[in-house]
């Protein structure tokens, strides 16, 4: 007889872990079956009737109170069912502060809360903890409980920290099969309180259900309405890729000793300013490729804003309004690329044309479900939310080995490559000259120093009250170059790279935008079909490069500091959940805070690595990076955690929309694959504002933990504000 796998419940408080612990779990019960629901999808009486056909729920953390009926949904109810539903469950955080709560313990606030911290926990060796030695752990929570005495709630764990006394790390309930812990068993930093702990829980739940539930049988199917199972990595629609004829890249390569990306830029007619252009610069090290999409009158741009329900396609003859109706705008680019799938490029070059652009922060909004209180129209800024070309013919330089493909996706375009190859090879060699910029040349208006370090103290309240493990607070600064002071954008972008160099470096004229940016930062970038591996780089933890911090010393300052490896910590476990929901189980962190050298600065980054099963179809494969991008907007390392409370807070707090800061720009390959970065260094133009005075505006801002000075916070954004500023003639 075929054993019938077991099914189990794991409801998400709204927590950027929650796909952690799913993976986990699947990890401890390898042939379970796992439902995801959220605590606000269904009340206790929709539930019930299902209850009884899973073999364990699994309770995640989450932002708020385990008091608040709207932080805490329907896992109150959980712990109230009566004896005949009774599930074995297991809680984690949130989960055992509820679990506590429901059986009269009293919840607290810490003295000083731990996000992100490592802790030692002792245990009783018993139950969950059987077999298990100490254990080291990492702790998210501002909240703690207190059992009452001689109730039903027994303690099995616990910390010892100097600033908080000894505070309780596992509970079990005396008569029912629950079990819970204050931890994070999920987190990267968590060693066998994850695993261990969650065998130990299968084997105490199955024990249970042997005695109390003789008669259960897991069903081969369960289905639960407004829950998904995961992994869940197939498109949301049905591809109709199979068997059409794919276009083919044809392409040029020569070798370009001495020859300035810059000058080729000029060649293909950036200085024409009413003409769009996009050139996406690898500036620095250790940046390898820089691309030039060569665009033309026929090129497609594609505008979105996300509060509305249509795409206008345009180029320099005609704009179309394409209707969305029940498509989402994910979807829409995702079709749109897939029946223009090239095949036939150089595969060592990363970019055979596409789609390329940007997408602003609010972008991210709709799938993360925060809410957006966009009156109609635009938003304050007016820049699109989507704002792409796809880009037929292109150009790359290998900056490294001095190599150039000219490339394109047009049928029949040999002639263009041979003329363009020609007329590249006349060009003259060697660096062209960079202008130059006059100090005092452009007031700046930066956010009151006073209201930022008092917004650092709000964000701290949020983290105190057990809202928010980590929020990235930032602030918006304008500068306003006078009329006879403005030079062309293309003219500012060569003294802000010269000023400023950086590896994901960019200058987009995509009208009604005009973006130039120095990132330092790679948020994504992905690998194409088959075997598709998707690479995000978070990074924080900045200092200043100065004469006498050197590496040692930056090392001492970055990976030495507890501060700057929570800060860190928190947005790699994000990151591991978001990569975990796109890809399912295949996710690693292949580097952990190790600190790299910028052109102006030291930071401290990590890298995590995810690709979709063996198994998977070629055209899921070939829209993994876009899933990821869908799933895991706007960067975790813009944000905080838990990503959509953090969202909403820092919406409210900052009082304006980011707009292209803190979004994305990059890539995605018509051949599959592509490479986003995180838009901070950047400057933004909108066309309204740029006749007459140029008012340009550029965010900054830095992750605020408990730990954070309001002070050095402060210095922090002025460190990364000044690098564009320079650019201007004006500093921080
Ligand atoms: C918020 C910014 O940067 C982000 C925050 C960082 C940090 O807190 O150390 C580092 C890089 C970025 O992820 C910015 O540059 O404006
Ligand atoms: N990680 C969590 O579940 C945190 C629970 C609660 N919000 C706290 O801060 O204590």
């Amino acid at each position: 007889m075929a054993t019938v796998q077991p099914h189990v419940l794991l409801i998400d408080s709204y927590d950027s872990f929650a796909f952690n612990l799913a993976a986990l779990v699947k990890k401890a019960i390898p042939d379970c079956t796992l439902h995801v629901i959220k605590n606000d999808s269904h009340t206790i009486q929709e539930l019930l009737p299902s209850l009884s056909k899973f073999s364990a729920i699994v309770v995640g953390p989450g932002p708020g109170s385990p008091d608040i009926p709207t932080d805490i949904g329907v896992v109150c109810d959980i712990w109230k069912v009566a004896n005949e539903n009774l599930v074995p469950t297991f809680g984690v955080c949130l989960g055992q502060q509820s679990l506590g709560v429901e059986n009269g313990a009293t919840i607290h606030r810490l003295g000083t809360v731990k996000h992100g911290q490592v802790s030692v926990v002792k245990h009783t060796g018993t139950e969950i903890f059987a077999g298990l030695p100490d254990l080291k752990v990492v702790r998210y929570h501002s909240l703690h409980i207190r059992p009452k005495a001689g109730g039903e709630i027994e303690e099995l764990a616990w910390s010892e920290d100097e600033d908080n006394g000894t505070i309780v790390m596992g509970v079990r309930h005396l008569s029912k099969p629950f079990w819970a812990v204050q931890y994070h068993p999920e987190s990267i930093l968590t060693d066998e309180g994850g695993l261990g702990i969650f065998r130990n829980f299968w084997k105490l739940a199955s024990d249970w259900n042997t005695i109390n539930r003789p008669h259960f049988r897991p069903q081969a199917t369960l289905e639960l309405s407004k829950s998904h199972v995961w992994p869940r990595v197939s498109k949301p629609y049905s591809a109709n890729a199979a068997n059409k004829t794919l276009g083919k890249v044809t392409f040029s390569t020569m070798e370009v000793p001495g020859l300035s990306v810059l000058r080729l830029c000029e060649f293909l007619g950036v200085n024409d300013e009413s003409k769009r252009f996009v050139f996406l610069d690898s500036a620095a090290h250790p940046g390898q490729f820089s691309m030039i999409g060569c665009l033309n009158d026929d090129t497609a741009q594609f505008t979105h804003f996300v509060h509305e329900n249509h795409i206008e396609e345009s180029n320099a003859h005609s704009k179309v309004r394409h209707e969305l109706g029940n498509k989402d705008v994910w979807t829409f680019f995702d079709e749109y690329r897939e029946a223009r799938k090239v095949v036939g490029g150089d595969r060592t070059v990363p970019f055979w044309g596409g789609f390329a652009g940007y997408l602003t922060y609010e972008a991210g909004f709709p799938p993360l479900g925060a809410g957006l209180k966009r009156e109609d129209g635009h938003t304050a800024i007016n820049h699109p939310d989507f704002n792409m070309v796809w880009v037929d013919r292109s150009i790359i330089v290998d900056i490294q080995n001095d190599k150039m493909w000219i490339q394109s996706l047009l049928p029949n375009d040999d002639a263009w490559i041979q003329e363009t190859a020609q007329q590249i090879s006349e060009l003259p060699k060697g660096e062209i000259p960079v202008p130059t910029v006059a100090q005092g040349s452009s007031p700046v208006s930066f956010p009151d120093p006073e209201q930022y370090k008092t917004d650092v103290k709000r964000c701290q309240e949020f983290l105190f009250s057990g809202d928010s493990y980590e929020l990235c607070l930032t602030g918006q600064t304008h500068i306003t170059v006078p009329k006879e002071k403005t030079v062309p954008t293309w003219e500012r972008y060569k003294i802000l790279r010269g000023v400023n160099a950086a590896p994901h470096a960019g200058y987009l004229r995509l009208q009604p935008t005009t973006f130039l940016s120095c990132s330092p930062e790679r948020f994504l970038s992905y690998s194409r079909s088959p075997g598709a591996v998707c690479e995000l780089r978070p990074i924080k933890g900045t200092v200043r490069k100065m004469p006498h911090i050197t590496r040692e010393i930056a090392e001492e300052m970055l990976a030495g500091s507890r501060k700057e490896i929570a800060e860190n910590l928190m947005i790699v476990d994000l990151i591991r959940h978001d990569l975990h929901n796109a890809v399912g189980e295949n996710v690693v962190c292949s580097k952990f805070c190790g600190v790299e050298e910028y052109e102006t600065l030291w930071q401290l980054v990590s890298v995590i690595e995810g690709s979709l099963p063996k198994d998977t179809p070629e055209d899921v494969d070939d829209s993994l990076g876009w899933e990821v991008l869908r799933r895991g907007l706007p960067p975790g390392s813009m944000t905080g955690a838990p990503k959509k409370r953090s969202v909403e807070i820092l919406y409210n707090l900052e009082g304006f929309e980011r707009g292209p800061y803190s979004g994305v720009f990059g890539y995605w390959c018509a051949g599959g694959g592509g490479d986003w970065s995180v838009t901070i260094r950047s400057v933004f133009l909108h066309d309204s504002e740029k006749n007459g005075d140029e008012r340009w505006y550029v965010g900054a801002g830095g992750a605020i933990t408990a730990l954070s000075e309001p002070e050095s916070e402060l210095e922090e954004t002025r460190v990364k504000l000044n690098g564009v500023l320079l650019g201007f003639g004006a500093s921080s």
